[in-house]
């Protein structure tokens, strides 16, 4: 299936609920689990420092220097799998990237806050491009002003194998969240793929 327009007023949310193959999507999420060096990163809330709630990586071009969160992430190297995955997130989106995030949620409890994609490194009107592998969680949008943007927040069940992709002023207006869930999950793994743009 085609990527698909979802109706959003000042978004560009698109997804093609079948980007993958299951066969592909279970394969890739066996790979990545075993093979990406997981870390889980400390970040500082409210000036406490806790651990993130979930599993990370980074990998990209060498030049792609990325900060998150307060944290500087020097990208991995790009793996086969990665690559591969890249080129096809390409194809299908049209847009070209340089790095991707990796988020592992080991269970229901593991999750990302309420946060936008709006980074320096990633100029004005960034196109993300999100894989997901695993059990299905649901993705949360709503604006960022409700009364400037009026529009109910949106749940989004991101299943494996889906794309999604946001783009334009997408992460101007809206946030976006996984949040916990109580009901028993296994692991779901997230790639976001990015144009990190050098600083001057
Ligand atoms: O796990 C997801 O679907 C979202 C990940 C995300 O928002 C991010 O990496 O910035
Ligand atoms: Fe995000």
């Amino acid at each position: 299936m085609p990527l698909t327009l979802l109706p959003l007023p000042q978004a560009e949310v698109l997804l093609d609920p079948d980007f993958l193959p299951p066969a592909a999507a279970e394969s890739l999420l066996a790979e990545l689990t075993a093979t990406i060096p997981w870390r889980q990163e400390p970040i500082r809330i409210f000036g406490k420092e806790i651990l993130q709630p979930r599993l990370t990586a980074w990998h990209g071009d060498p030049t792609a220097h990325y900060s998150y969160s307060g944290l500087a992430l020097t990208p991995q190297p790009w793996t086969p799998a990665l690559q591969q995955l890249r080129e096809q997130v390409q194809a299908a989106t049209g847009s070209r990237f340089n790095s991707v995030l990796l988020n592992l949620y080991r269970t229901g409890q593991d999750s990302m806050g309420w946060h936008a994609d709006n980074e320096p490194e990633l100029g004005p009107g960034p196109t993300i491009a999100s894989v997901s592998l695993g059990a299905p969680r649901r993705f949360r949008l709503r604006p960022r002003q409700p009364q400037e943007v009026l529009h109910a927040p949106v749940s989004i069940q991101l299943a494996a194998g889906s794309l999604l992709v946001m783009r334009g002023p997408t992460q101007q207006h809206w946030l976006h969240a996984v949040p916990k869930t109580a009901v028993a999950t296994g692991p779901r793994l997230n790639l976001t793929f990015r144009l990190v743009v050098g600083r001057c």
